[in-house]
Parts: C-alpha cells; structure tokens; sequence
C-alpha cells in the first residue's frame, strides 16, 4: 500500500451569479498543492511549506484535517496522517481557498486507501471542512472541486448533485483584490427574506443560465449571469465594484459577479483572447481605486483533483 501522495485540487467559484449556495465551477488554476503521507501512529499533523501563506495549522481548524477527520470515521479508520502544504490559494479570497484544502486531502486520503469511496460521496466529508471555516456546510465550493466542472446543488437534504454541461471554449478571468472577505461574514450580513419579485427574477436567471451552459447559447448565458438579491449587498464590501464590473462587460465578457463571498470578482468569455482582455480592463480599472490586485485567466477544470 502506498505511504504518500502529492495531489492538486482546484480553485472553485461559488454562486455563479445567481446561483447562492446552489451553483459553482471549477478551475484549472490555481490551486492547492498538498502531501499527505501516513503516520505510524493515529493523529494529524499539518505542516506549511507555502513561501508566504498563512492558514491555521491547529487540526481542529483547518479544513484539510476536519474533513479528513469525518472521512476517516465513516471508514472506522483510525489511521493517523500528516499534511503537507506546498501551494495554497489564499485563505478569504473568494475563490474556495478552504474547500480546495478540504477536497484535497478526502480525495488524497481516498486514492491512499484504493478508492473504497467513489467521488462523488466525498464530497459530503468536504462539506464538514466548509462548516468549520465558514460555520455552514455550503456545497457549492466543494462540491465542484471534487467532481470537476459545473456541478448544481439541487438539494441538500437529501444530498442531490447535478453535473451540468457546458461548452468547450468557455473562460473564466479572476481578479483577486488584496482585500480579505470571510465568508462566514459576508453571510452574517445577508437579508433573511427577499421579496417575491426578486425571487421571481432570480429563478428565471438560475435556470436560463442552467440553459444556457448546457445549449452552448451564450448570449443566455451572458442574460442570465445576473443576481439581483445577493450581488446588491456583498458588492458594498468591494470598492470599485460597479466599475470593474462595467469594465470587463465593455470588454466582451458574458456576465461577471464576485466569486463566491467575494472579494475575488469573476467574468466568463466564449474565447481566451477576451477573456485575457476581461482581466486587463478589470486589473487595469481595480488599480484605478488604488486596491493591488492580481489576475488569473483559466479554462474550467474538468477532472476536479488530480494525482502529481
Ligand atoms: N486549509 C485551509 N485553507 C484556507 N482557509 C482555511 C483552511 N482551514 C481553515 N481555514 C479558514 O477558513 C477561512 C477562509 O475560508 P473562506 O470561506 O472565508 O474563504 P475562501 O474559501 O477563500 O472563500 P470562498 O469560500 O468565498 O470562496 C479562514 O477563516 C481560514 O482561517
Ligand atoms: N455560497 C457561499 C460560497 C462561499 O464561497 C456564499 O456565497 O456564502
């Protein structure tokens, strides 16, 4: 049997828009790189190798180990492992920092073990890494960091994961503003209630957009990337938000939002080259209200993680 394994798992963004808690999709990159390798002895270590990213190392904490954890005791396992950290996307970034760790190591620990879970029933494990750090087990992270692609959450009790199709040359741009967003509270200050109009609007675009991935048409996709009940909010948290919003819709993008909890912003395009010109325009536009800020341009991620 194998001692260790070196895996990558994907960055995610959440929401998609529309879709809070329901929707999310995976990238090709960046993500996080991590070790897992058997110790002799029941127990978890967590050692960060990373050149300047700080995330908790206390087992109880951090996600890779609580999701481990709830893995390993459905198992009846009481076997013991250590965690190293080589990369790792920013905790507070918005795009999956904590579901990527918490992916990581059930999919690690499952491909160690021989596969005794398939895939897919991973993800519930995940879900308790999402619980610790943002303190509900939201999916929609984890859930396409884990399966790969678009996956919707069409329920949660009980557990309901769709794969949803989308077309080849679809590109998603990323600008990471050098602000810190938790999700834990960028939720706490939500509205409980919205009205039924909103709602209304809201359910037309969650399922054109559903429509829209999955015909391939997207001037849907592009109508329907649109939310009128959380974007309002969260994008308060966010300086310069309209604006770079406009930028990357000026420059050709279908639709862009925050990704996840924010403050990471994301657009989609139909080609590489707008999507690379979407990240110039938003960089360009973020660095205009003073907030440094990097891009990424990535295609979607397929496969979720992956064995190095
Ligand atoms: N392995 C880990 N990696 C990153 N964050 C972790 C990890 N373990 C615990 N955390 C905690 O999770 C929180 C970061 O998660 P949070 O959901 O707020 O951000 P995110 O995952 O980058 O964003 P989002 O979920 O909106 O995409 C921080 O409080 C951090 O301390
Ligand atoms: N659906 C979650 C995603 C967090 O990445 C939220 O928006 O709070």
């Amino acid at each position: 049997m194998k001692e260790r394994i070196r895996v990558f798992s994907p960055a995610t963004v959440a929401n998609v828009a529309c879709g809070f808690d329901v929707l999310g999709f995976a990238l090709e990159s960046p993500g996080d790189e991590i070790e897992v390798r058997r110790r002799n002895e029941p127990g978890f270590t967590v050692i960060n190798k990373t050149a300047d990213t700080v995330f908790p190392s206390d087992v109880n904490k951090n996600t890779a180990v609580v999701s481990l954890k709830a893995y390993l005791e459905h198992l009846g396992s009481e076997d013991g492992f250590e965690i190293t950290f080589h990369s790792k996307i920013k905790p507070g970034s918005g795009i999956g920092s904590s579901s990527a760790s918490a992916a990581a190591s059930v999919f690690a620990v499952n491909e160690l073990l021989g596969r005794p879970l398939a895939q897919t029933d991973l993800v519930q494990f995940a879900m308790q890494g999402e619980k610790a750090a943002a303190g509900v087990a939201h999916a929609d992270n984890v859930a396409p960091a884990i399966m790969g692609g678009f996956v919707l959450v069409r329920s949660y009790d009980p557990l309901d994961l769709i794969q949803i199709p989308y077309p080849e040359e679809l590109y998603c741009t990323i600008i990471h503003p050098q602000i810190e967003v938790k999700t834990e509270d960028a939720r706490k200050i939500l509205r409980k209630g919205i009205t039924l109009k909103d709602a209304v609007t809201q359910w037309g675009n969650i399922a054109g957009l559903i429509a829209g991935l999955m015909k391939g048409d997207y001037p849907l996709i592009g109508r329907s990337l649109k939310d009128v009940i959380i974007e309002p909010i969260r994008s308060m948290l966010i300086p310069g938000f309209d604006e770079v919003k406009e930028a990357a819709l000026a420059n050709g993008a279908l639709g862009a939002s925050i990704s996840g909890s924010g403050p990471s912003m994301f657009a989609l395009s139909s080609s590489l080259e707008t999507a690379q010109r979407v990240a110039q325009a938003m960089t360009k536009t973020f660095s205009q209200f003073e907030i440094e800020n990097h891009s990424y341009v990535s295609k979607i991620n397929k496969q979720g993680p992956k064995v190095l």
